[in-house]
């Protein structure tokens, strides 16, 4: 079954955009103290649900806005009756604005502030209103400590509007974050709540648009769009009179000496979603197990860049690099064929070749780098990619003017005009090998049955991540073939083969 999370917004923003949002829905009419009180009253439900016999929170609260939602929370926790120790970290009289009215709504539905102390025993619910989109920098002390103390507590964490110490932005630890079970965030969905580290800090995610008229929202400009059933373009219905020649034939080339299975996952994955033809370029040694397991699919021994090409002319979509190898066969394969005018994916080593610098990267391409081989493309550390996985991701699409997927949990599909996509699906199980073979054999099909690059490596990378979920159940030990009929069921039921 294809789950939904169509509930939350396609949209994502960065925190400049959703301070930017606050303040026409506060210059339309709305006082920024009302939306506070929404961000409480969200906040507050979202916590009763969850943990409807807890009877006790711990609100952490800094001296922002964010801080300003936790003491509302705490003014409605206490008049429901429950148990209520506020923490201040850092000093409660630097509070201003709309957060110091709320400190004085606390007080006056009586509860009293303590200061927080390394000492400071945390019980109940945790509620996180540190820091929210207003961080900048590393977290300072001493919410640093006070991040890992709570992070170390044990207990349940709520955190309002984002975890502190995420970067709304990136997604990234500004050296610490809390580590919650379950996130409530306001107006805008940040981009920051889905990739890099946020995947481990979010925990579950519960959306709340504070009642902001949708027409403003709308007009607010986005980072990125969250892949989805709405967002995603479909492959079109077949027509009954369908020939294998109107889905495009494809070639997967790769399969260098002891890598023979990647190319093979990858030309099967193809078959399996849909590509009219499939043919496979691989050492001369592999042949004859491919045929033996795959006899659907055309296996062709090759040993030179001249045989290569002789196949490669007939291929209306390539798939270069799974199980390619670095070696003089691979580079001379893939040098062979990297200008031709057909749409192609670089995976794997064709990567590595690539950041090598000796070949070209042809027009209509598509590159599926993880982070490490997005930093050699990039000539930085991995670590940078990571610090900043949009930035990477957008840099990569607009220097090899191609379609970039950088891998990786919430993993970002970009287009050099300046589109970006995530995906918030995907599970751990998938962390193994073979499973990028898979993908990028689906992205192709989905090229050869006629979508552009950016909308299949979408509706791949969506479609991958999903069949991973469904599979998770088994637990670890997922092997990449088994991947394969879920996702041509999940295509199936997404886009139908007949109207
Ligand atoms: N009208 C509004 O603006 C609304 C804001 N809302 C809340 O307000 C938040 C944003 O509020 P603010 O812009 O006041 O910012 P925050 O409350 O997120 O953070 C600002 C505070 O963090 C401190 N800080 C920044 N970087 C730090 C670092 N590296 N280490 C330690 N301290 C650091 C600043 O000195 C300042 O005291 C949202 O995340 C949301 O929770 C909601 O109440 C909805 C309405
Ligand atoms: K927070």
């Amino acid at each position: 079954m294809l789950a939904s999370r169509d509930d939350l917004p396609i949209s994502l923003h960065s925190a400049a955009q959703v301070r930017d949002l606050d303040a026409r829905l506060i210059a339309a009419g709305t006082p920024g103290f009302e939306l506070m009180r929404r961000a409480a009253h969200a906040t507050w439900r979202a916590l009763r649900r969850r943990w409807p016999e807890a009877g006790c929170v711990s609100v952490l609260v800094g001296k922002g806005n964010n801080a300003g939602d936790g003491y509302l929370v705490a003014a409605l926790a206490l008049r429901a009756g429950w148990r209520v120790k506020l923490l201040a970290v850092g000093a409660a009289d630097a509070l201003v604005g709309d957060a110091a009215l709320a400190k004085d709504e606390a007080v006056a539905a009586g509860n009293q502030i303590q200061p927080w102390t390394e000492c400071t025993v945390l019980e109940g619910v945790v509620v996180d209103a540190l820091l929210g989109t207003g961080l900048s920098g590393a977290v300072r002390e001493p919410y640093a400590q006070a991040i890992r103390l709570l992070n170390a507590s044990g207990l349940p964490v709520l955190a309002v509007d984002i975890p502190s110490g995420l970067c709304a932005d990136t997604g990234r630890m500004l050296g610490v974050a809390v580590r919650a079970d379950l996130t409530v965030s306001f107006i805008g969905l940040k981009l920051g709540l889905f990739t890099a580290d946020a995947p481990n800090q979010v925990g579950e995610l519960v959306f709340d648009d504070l009642q902001a008229d949708p027409a403003l929202v709308a007009a607010t400009p986005r980072v990125a769009e969250r892949m989805a059933v709405g967002s995603l373009q479909r492959l079109a219905p077949r027509p009954r009179t369908a020939h294998k020649g109107q889905f495009g034939h494809l070639l997967v080339v790769g399969g260098d000496r002891g890598l023979g299975g990647a190319a093979l996952l990858s030309a099967e994955s193809a078959l399996r979603s849909g590509a009219g033809l499939v043919s496979l370029a691989t050492r001369p040694e592999h042949v004859a197990a491919a045929l033996a397991r795959r006899p659907e699919v055309m296996c062709a021994g090759v040993s030179s860049a001249n045989q290569l090409l002789g196949l490669a002319e007939k291929a209306d979509v390539l798939v270069l690099g799974p199980g390619l190898g670095q070696g003089a066969w691979g580079r001379s394969l893939l040098s062979a064929v990297a200008g031709l005018a057909v749409p192609q994916v670089w995976d794997a080593d064709a990567l590595n070749l690539l950041a090598g610098g000796e070949i070209r990267l042809g027009g209509r391409c598509v590159i599926t780098p993880h982070p490490g081989e997005a930093a050699r493309l990039l000539g930085i550390s991995t670590a940078e990619v990571q610090a900043d996985r949009p930035r990477a991701v957008l840099a990569l699409a607009r220097r090899f003017d191609a379609v970039v997927l950088l891998k990786g949990a919430g993993s970002l599909v970009a287009a050099s005009d300046g589109r970006i996509a995530l995906c918030d699906r995907g599970h751990p199980v998938m962390a193994g090998a073979g499973l990028g073979d898979v993908l990028a054999g689906l992205i192709g099909a989905l090229l050869a049955q006629g979508m552009d690059g950016y909308a299949a490596t979408c509706l791949a990378v969506w479609l991958h991540a999903h069949a991973g979920e469904s599979l998770a159940r088994q637990g670890r030990g997922l092997a990449a073939s088994d991947l394969i009929p879920t996702i041509r069921q999940l295509l199936e039921e997404f886009a139908p083969c007949l109207k």
